[in-house]
């Protein structure tokens, strides 16, 4: 049952990726016990001086509160108090075993479903990226309650690698990777080194039946790599506590169970786009156009000409040719309808004083901007 089971294997390529480190890795008989967290440590830190980006999600939280007050309270509600009481010292703990600053994220499922919030949680994630600090992303316990147990952080590290727009999925647990079956209860268990596809049929098998502290087993990591992979995004479940298996990550090689990323990125993330309900009509002038269809260009105010419509930040919408109305694509704008209307025809500098705060120089970001047919292939040629 541990990483001797699996063969070495090659890692997808990457440049980003989001490392996933349940409580099973973390927690001690005293609270935080830092034993396998330093060898997680050392590849984050590694990975950056590689020139790479990792995004933490980090469970732990229960684990650390536990060990200040422990009342022996079960059940949803103490939980989460645990959480509140647990999170500052999880992020400490953290900020011991690394060299680069650490910053706090928690948020909630909720957060990642509504497109503004969204938006605004990818603004800032980027930022941190961009400062090269290390996120160490939680569920907002206090808030997130998942039917009647607290929400799994599996589930959100494959939302949170959609969100950041992660190469690769990582997530370290206190087992040797996936197993045909539960290995505690199941000798017969063989191991599975690659997964192309996630069926229900090998989620039923895996079975959740996690230890005290985690909460979903191979059962939600099973479930967090079928998103991921939809979106394009392999993961990568291995040992976190076989320093050796750790450090052979940043070899790009791993021991452990490699499940298969479904669609290219890209395409995953344009087809939903494509197929997002408009919520409103961005008319832009000629000279934009052009930029966005051979350029590969953003979408900048001085472009727009009018709009139509009443969204609100981070809404699709679609992007039309004034002279033609010709429909160009479609994209999630940065600002909302009144915005647009305020800043369309002035220069990307002049944002700040019109509005009075600014969240970028584009109106839609290339990154969220899909065209449709005919443009699409002039923008890739
Ligand atoms: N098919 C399977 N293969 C491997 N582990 C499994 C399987 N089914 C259930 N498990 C259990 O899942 C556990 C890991 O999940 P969990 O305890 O939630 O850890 P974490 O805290 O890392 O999220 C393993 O220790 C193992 O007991
Ligand atoms: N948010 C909770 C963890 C929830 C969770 O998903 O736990 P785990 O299965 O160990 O990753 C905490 O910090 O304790």
């Amino acid at each position: 049952m541990n990483a001797s089971d699996f063969t070495s294997q090659s890692l997808p390529d990457w440049r980003r990726a989001v490392l996933k480190v349940g409580s099973s890795l973390l927690a001690g008989d005293a609270g935080l016990d830092p034993n396998h967290a330093r060898a997680l440590a050392g590849f984050i830190d590694a990975a950056f001086e590689q020139g790479r980006e990792v995004v933490l999600v980090s469970s732990g939280a229960v684990a650390a509160g536990r060990a200040r007050i422990d009342d022996g309270g079960s059940g949803l509600v103490p939980k989460q108090a645990m959480a509140a009481l647990g999170q500052a010292s999880l992020i400490g703990f953290w900020q011991q075993q690394l060299r680069r600053p650490v910053a706090q994220v928690l948020l909630s499922h909720d957060d990642l479903r509504n497109r503004r919030r969204y938006l605004n949680a990818r603004a800032t994630l980027r930022e941190l990226l961009r400062l090269r600090a290390l996120p160490v992303i939680n569920e907002n316990d206090t808030v997130a309650v998942d039917e009647l147990k607290l929400g799994d952080n599996d589930n959100l590290a494959a939302a949170v690698a959609s969100l950041v727009d992660a190469d690769l999925l990582l997530i370290a647990t206190d087992i040797g990777g996936l197993y045909s079956a539960h290995p505690r209860l199941d000798p017969s268990a063989r191991p599975i080194q690659r997964v192309e596809r996630v069926t229900d049929a090998l989620i039923d098998a895996a079975g959740g039946g996690a230890g005290t502290l985690g909460t979903g087993g191979m059962r939600t990591k099973l479930e967090a790599a079928a998103k991921a992979a939809t979106a394009g995004i392999a993961t990568a479940l291995f040992c976190g506590r076989d320093p050796a298996v750790v450090a052979a990550l940043s070899r790009d090689r791993l021991h452990g169970t490699l499940v298969e990323a479904a669609d290219d990125r890209l395409r995953a993330r344009k087809q939903w786009l494509r197929h997002a309900p408009g919520s409103g009509v961005v008319f832009v002038d000629r000279g934009a156009a052009d930029a966005l269809r051979t350029r590969g260009a953003s979408l900048l105010p001085g472009g727009v000409v009018r709009v139509v419509g009443d969204f609100r930040r981070g809404d699709p919408v679609d992007i039309v040719l004034e002279s033609d109305e010709l429909v160009l694509g479609r994209g999630l704008v940065q600002y909302a309808a009144d915005e647009i209307r305020r800043i369309a025809r002035r220069r990307s500098q002049d944002i700040e004083s019109v509005l009075g705060f600014r969240y970028g120089e584009s109106v839609i970001h290339r990154d969220d901007l899909v065209l449709t047919g005919a443009h699409e292939k002039e923008r890739e040629a």
